[in-house]
C-alpha cells in the first residue's frame, strides 16, 4: 500500500502538485490518467524519491520513505524515457544493475525471452531502436520480481505483438498480488489493465476511484468517454 498525504511539488514558479493525497492499494493495479504536463511523472518521481516532494508524507507499506533508498529494493519502475550509459551492450546494462541492486535476478532469462530481447544482448544501447528500448526497461522494471510495479507509458513505441505480451505479462504479475501502477494516454489498454483510476488535473486529483464506480457515475461504458467527459467539465484547467 502506498499513502499520500497532502503532497506539494513546485518547480520554480509551477505548482505542479497542489497537495495531493490519495491511498492505493496493495495487490491491484492503478491508473493515473491525466492531460499531458498533469504531474503523472513527477508524482511516481516524488514516490520513488526521484523528486523530493516539497512537503507532504509518504509511506511505502507503511513506512515513510527512508532517506537511504532502501524501500526501493522492493520497486520496480519503467521510466517514460529511459537514460542509459549509450556505450553499454544490453547484457552488460543487466550485470551492472544487478550489482548495483546486489540482488540475483528471478525472471530475467524468462523476460529477455518473453520480449524476444535475446538477439540485442550484445548491442550497445545506442544501437537499440525505440521499442527494444523499452523492453530493456520493462525487464529491468520486472526482473527482481518486486512487490510493487510502476510502468511509465509503457507501451508506447512496442509493435502490437510485445504491447500484448506486455499486457499479459503485467496481468500475470496482478495475479500474483503484486501491486501495479501505470500512466498510459491509451484508455482501452487502462481498461484491460487497471482496477482504480486516478485522474490528475492542474496538479490536484480530479477523481480517484474504482473504474466500475467512474463507469457507472459518468453514465459512460468506456473509460475515455468517461475522461473525456470530466475533462470538458474543467475546460479551463484543461486549457491551462
Ligand atoms: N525537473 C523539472 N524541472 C522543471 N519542470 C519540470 C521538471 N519535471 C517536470 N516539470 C514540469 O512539471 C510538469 C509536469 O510534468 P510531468 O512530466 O509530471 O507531466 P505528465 O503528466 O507525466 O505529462 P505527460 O503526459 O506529457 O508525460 C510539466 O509542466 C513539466 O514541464
Amino acid at each position: 500500500m502506498i499513502e499520500i498525504e497532502n503532497v506539494k511539488k513546485s518547480f520554480g514558479q509551477l505548482d505542479v502538485l497542489k497537495g495531493m493525497s490519495l491511498t492505493i492499494p496493495k495487490g491491484q493495479a492503478t491508473g493515473i490518467v491525466g492531460p499531458n504536463g498533469a504531474g503523472k511523472t513527477t508524482l511516481i518521481k516524488t514516490i520513488l524519491g526521484l523528486v523530493k516532494a516539497d512537503s507532504g508524507l509518504i509511506k511505502v507499506n507503511g513506512q515513510p520513505l527512508d532517506k537511504d533508498g532502501k524501500y526501493r529494493k522492493n520497486i520496480g519502475y519503467m521510466p517514460q524515457v529511459a537514460r542509459y550509459p549509450e556505450n553499454m551492450r544490453v547484457y552488460e546494462l543487466f550485470d551492472f544493475i544487478k550489482g548495483l541492486r546486489d540482488q540475483d535476478p528471478v525472471y530475467e532469462e524468462e523476460l529477455i525471452d518473453q520480449f524476444t530481447l535475446r538477439p540485442e544482448l550484445e548491442k550497445s544501447l545506442r544501437n537499440l531502436s525505440g521499442g527494444n528500448r523499452q523492453k530493456v526497461g520493462a525487464t529491468l522494471a520486472m526482473m527482481f520480481n518486486p512487490d510493487i510495479l510502476f510502468f511509465d507509458e509503457p507501451t508506447a513505441g512496442l509493435d502490437p505483438r510485445s504491447s500484448h505480451k506486455f499486457k499479459k505479462r503485467v496481468e500475470n504479475e496482478k495475479e500474483d498480488g503484486k501491486t501495479v501502477i501505470i500512466t498510459s494516454h491509451i484508455m482501452s489498454e487502462l481498461e484491460q489493465l487497471v482496477d482504480h483510476v486516478v485522474f490528475i488535473l492542474d496538479g490536484n486529483i480530479r477523481y480517484y476511484g474504482s473504474m466500475e464506480k467512474l463507469l457507472n457515475e459518468s453514465n459512460e461504458t468506456r473509460l475515455e468517454a468517461a475522461i473525456a467527459t470530466m475533462m470538458d467539465e474543467d475546460p479551463q484547467e484543461v486549457a491551462a
